[in-house]
């Protein structure tokens, strides 16, 4: 059975990513759920707004709507609260009666740059409000990146490279006879001297890809010798699997948080007391 309350304080994150959706379910300041959808049409955010509850959304963007053991009667339009560093699809979702969109401004970290992805500035900022700062975020989307921040809370800086994904797509796109090596297929790490092509893409891009991260990561250490290094994005498990087999002691020493995000977004969600 359902319980008849409503849930006066549930509101939701939305992560805007390059690749894909990602979404929490809050009540008050707890994360209740999470989970992934495709970026979503015009139509059928279109349909989303004329719904009053959560129960009516569409399973392909709100996948418990017919599961009667989560309590969902939400207040009507629940609250969407968005980061995105996509525009064309925050553009789309301004259609939905109850909508706020977070902007860099909210963020309290230092000396942000006005083009900084606020993805990366709210999931530093999350990570350093749980963990504590110095804090590298690495996040392995569709492109990884590195994001830093002082113990004063000022923005060190970053780096920006095409991700994993990425690189496979734009190997198999932009030449005339190499496969599109997909990463779901990748199990454990291929030989580093490979003899097939399937294999020599892997080994190119994955071997100097870790060897590239280590590298920051070494370089974060000598400028924040206790700087800590929080790792997400949905490359996040594979990365962390290369680490512990190639480098475990550094393995060891990473924060692996997929919902960095959402961390950041509830801090400044929660300023506004009414959702508490
Ligand atoms: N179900 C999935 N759908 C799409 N990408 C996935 C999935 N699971 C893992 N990935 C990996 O996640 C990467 C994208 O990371 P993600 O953090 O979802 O991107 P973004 O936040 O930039 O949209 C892709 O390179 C892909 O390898
Ligand atoms: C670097 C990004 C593309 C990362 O996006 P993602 O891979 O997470 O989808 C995004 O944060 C962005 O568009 N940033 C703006 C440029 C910057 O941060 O300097
Ligand atoms: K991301």
């Amino acid at each position: 059975m359902k319980s008849q309350k409503r849930i006066e304080n549930i509101w939701l994150a939305l992560e805007i990513g390059n690749s894909r959706l990602h979404w929490a379910l809050f009540k008050g300041e707890t994360l209740d759920l999470t989970w992934d959808t495709e970026h979503v049409p015009k139509s059928v955010i279109q349909q989303i707004a004329q719904c009053h509850t959560l129960d009516d959304w569409p399973t392909t963007v709100f996948p418990f709507s017919q599961q009667k053991e989560i309590v969902l009667e939400t207040s009507t339009h629940p609250p969407i609260f968005i980061a995105s560093v996509v525009p064309s699809q925050t553009k789309l979702w301004q259609i939905y009666p109850n909508v706020e969109i977070i902007t860099l401004d909210q963020v309290p970290l230092l000396g942000m740059y006005p083009t900084l992805g606020i993805d990366r500035a709210l999931a530093l900022w999350g990570a350093g409000k749980i963990w504590g700062l110095p804090m590298l975020v690495i996040d392995a989307g569709t492109t990884l990146t590195f994001t830093g921040a002082d113990i004063n809370q000022c923005l060190v800086g970053g780096a920006i490279l095409p991700g994993l994904g990425l690189q496979f797509s734009t190997l198999g796109q932009k030449t005339g006879q190499l496969p599109i090596v997909e990463t779901k297929v990748i199990t454990s790490l291929p030989p580093r001297f490979a003899l097939n092509t399937p294999e020599a893409i892997q080994s190119g891009v994955i071997y100097t890809l870790i060897a590239g991260i280590k590298d920051f990561i070494e370089a974060w250490w000598s400028l924040f010798p206790k700087g800590k290094i929080a790792v997400k994005g949905g490359d996040h498990t594979l990365l962390i699997n290369y680490f512990q087999a190639l480098y475990p002691e550094i393995a060891a020493s990473l924060i692996v948080e997929p919902n960095l995000i959402f961390w950041g977004m509830r801090e400044i969600v929660m300023e506004n007391s009414k959702y508490k």
